[in-house]
């Protein structure tokens, strides 16, 4: 099988939500390839952790894996912790008969307050999977061997609907040629070496070791590709207030360009212009930031949506294609 689902930015392309059948309640999902656990709000939810999301209602399909639980956290000290059922999901006509549903019993406030968001999608590699006392499959997982080809792109786009695919490659969605990289799957994630970043000619360092992270909005860089990029935007300051670089709304914000596996690909200075950073809209904040205390890069949805990414396990070893959109 195969199929294409949307991907629905949020304001600002914070996050981008995708329409999924659960036990056949719609529900929109983050889909998180910096993370394992295919998790949604539900009936099981505290009303006050859930008034405004859509619910999965356990009862009408859903098997209880009985003594199954679930607790996870994010980079960006949310999470969220529940129990597991077994039920049919479907991403974009493509199914999962029986997935394991991360149903939710507690949120922490930034999956209370983004109303939009009834949970999230893993698709990193299932060793990362929180579920015990048995580690579940992402969907991707789940599915994989019965995709016509075992990968899936990710196709964002900037304040516009873009796609995730699942089992093919569709060839209309990028120019060039796709660039292949190796993965290393010990952390869980889809790790890969990224190398010399430059901007305005000039060169800004290496970036090294970086994640592909859907569910990541901005691009976290080594602290000094980040400082030299910021050098080059008169006006920018890191501000611990702001809590990051922040820049004159009106200054001239210039293209990031990365090298992957000897491409060169590039990340329009105006998605790097992410947000007005106060009320003013007199100071805007830089969708590129340092990775202090990451300890790797991640290449969230400011990089992405200027790619077309295969995540491609086709062979035993994972790979990652690059293209530009
Ligand atoms: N892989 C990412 C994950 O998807 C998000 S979880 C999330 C939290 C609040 C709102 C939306 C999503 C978190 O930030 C970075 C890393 O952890």
């Amino acid at each position: 099988q195969s199929g294409s689902v949307a991907a629905n930015p949020e304001q600002y392309d914070e996050s981008y939500l995708c329409p999924v059948q659960v036990g056949g309640q719609t529900l929109n999902l983050d889909f998180d390839t910096g993370s394992a656990d295919l998790w949604v709000f539900s009936t099981l939810t505290p009303a006050s952790e859930s008034t405004g999301h859509a619910k999965y209602n356990p009862k009408t399909s859903g098997k209880a894996k009985s003594g199954y639980t679930w607790n996870i956290s994010y980079g960006d000290n949310s999470g969220a912790s529940g129990t597991v059922y077994a039920d049919k999901v479907v991403v974009g006509g493509v199914t999962a008969t029986s997935q394991a549903v991360e149903a939710a019993t507690s949120v922490s406030t930034q999956f209370m307050q983004d109303t939009d968001n009834d949970g999230l999608l893993g698709l990193a590699f299932s060793t990362i999977n929180t579920v015990q006392p048995q580690q579940q499959t992402t969907f991707f997982d789940t599915v994989k061997g019965t995709l016509a080809k075992k990968l899936f792109t990710v196709d964002l786009k900037a304040g516009t609907a873009g796609t995730y695919d699942f089992g093919y490659i569709d060839n209309s969605k990028y120019s060039g040629t796709i660039t292949y990289v190796p993965v290393k799957t010990t952390n869980g994630f889809w790790e890969f070496t990224a190398g010399a970043a430059t901007a305005n000619n000039r060169s800004l360092g290496s970036v090294g070791d970086a994640i592909a992270d859907t569910g990541t909005t901005l691009m976290y860089l080594p602290t000094a590709v980040t400082s030299a990029y910021y050098a080059q935007i008169s006006g920018s300051t890191n501000s611990a207030d702001a809590g990051g670089y922040i820049f004159p709304c009106d200054a001239d914000v210039p293209d990031f360009h990365i090298a992957i596996g000897g491409k060169s690909f590039t990340v329009p200075g105006e998605y790097i212009n992410f947000t007005p950073a106060d009320n003013s809209g007199e100071q805007c904040f830089g969708g590129i930031q340092p990775n202090t205390g990451i300890g790797f890069t991640i290449l969230g949805d400011v990089f992405l949506k200027a790619m077309f990414v295969v995540f491609d396990q086709t062979t035993s070893a994972p790979r990652l294609g690059f293209a530009a959109q």
